[in-house]
């Protein structure tokens, strides 16, 4: 894996347009913000064009949608298209709503998607697998994570990150795994929008969607993985505060030394 594309990201500053949700928007920002790229969230449509011409990628979530942010999100997607900047989408619970889970099919279809990130809940939900979601969390079932990832990446022709103890990673033909983490990321709601917009964020660095989601599951994991291994006391409410510590911190030094990947 490319680790330098850390130093990359950082020295390129890219501008990420994240359409959030207003549980973690605050959390988005900040994590995007200290891993080195530049966020902005925008909710309306009028100066959409202005926004994504001036991104490097769009990260959208569908966390607290409305009828408004869909169409919000269509002429976000259309102009992306236009443009040429990567999507990633983060179908927050489309395992446990249908209604999320039909929207989110559509747009999936209408528009190319790069990546995919959601917990193994939501991707097996799009891959019309067999899962018991719960809510916004992955929930539990017995499926293969592997098969999972790799057909819902083939159905959608894009990347899929199924994020959990282990990121499973897939782009259809090849597989990837991420290992490193701490199990304090499920205490903290908005871990896995952060990795959605962070992940986001290497796509401007990144070949390819496929490295863009291997890099940015890797540094996020480790980041938190090295909150816990330098603080063993930590609980919910310091993991978050210290997890935008290391987001800014972290080199690519400190990842080499716990990587754990393949
Ligand atoms: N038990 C665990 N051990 C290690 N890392 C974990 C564990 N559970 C989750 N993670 C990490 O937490 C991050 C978020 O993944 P998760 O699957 O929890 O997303 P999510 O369910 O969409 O979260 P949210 O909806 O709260 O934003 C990922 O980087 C993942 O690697
Ligand atoms: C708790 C919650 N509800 C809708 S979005 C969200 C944050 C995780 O995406
Ligand atoms: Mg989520």
């Amino acid at each position: 894996m490319q680790l330098d594309l850390l130093d990359k990201l950082r020295a390129q500053n890219p501008v990420i347009f994240n359409i959030a949700n207003f549980v973690t928007v605050q959390d988005v920002a900040n994590a995007v913000n200290a891993i080195g790229a530049s966020p902005i969230m925008s909710n309306e449509v009028a100066e959409a064009e202005e926004i994504v011409r001036m991104a490097a990628a769009v990260a959208v979530n569908i966390g607290c949608l409305t009828k408004e942010q869909i169409n919000h999100i269509k002429k976000v997607e259309d102009l992306a298209r236009q443009y040429n900047k990567p999507i990633v989408f983060d179908p927050v619970a489309v395992g446990a709503v249908e209604y999320r889970y039909k929207i989110a099919d559509k747009l999936l279809w209408d528009f190319h998607t790069s990546i995919i990130r959601g917990n193994i809940g939501e991707i097996a939900a799009l891959g019309d697998f067999n899962w018991n979601s719960k809510g916004i969390d992955a929930g539990s079932g017995s499926g293969n994570i592997d098969d999972i990832a790799m057909k819902t990446a083939q159905k959608y022709h894009c990347t899929v990150i199924a994020s959990g103890p282990t990121d499973t990673i897939s782009d259809g033909k090849r597989l990837a795994h991420v290992h490193n983490g701490s199990p304090l990321f499920k205490t903290h709601v908005g871990s896995g929008d952060m990795l959605t917009s962070i992940v986001t964020a290497f796509t401007a660095v990144a070949d390819d969607p496929f490295e863009a989601a291997q890099i940015g599951a890797l540094v996020f994991s480790c980041a938190g993985q090295m909150v816990v291994q330098d603080h063993p006391g930590v609980g919910p409410g310091t993991f978050g505060m210290y997890l935008m510590d290391y987001l800014y911190k972290v080199t690519v030094a400190d990842i080499k030394q716990i990587a754990d990947f393949d």
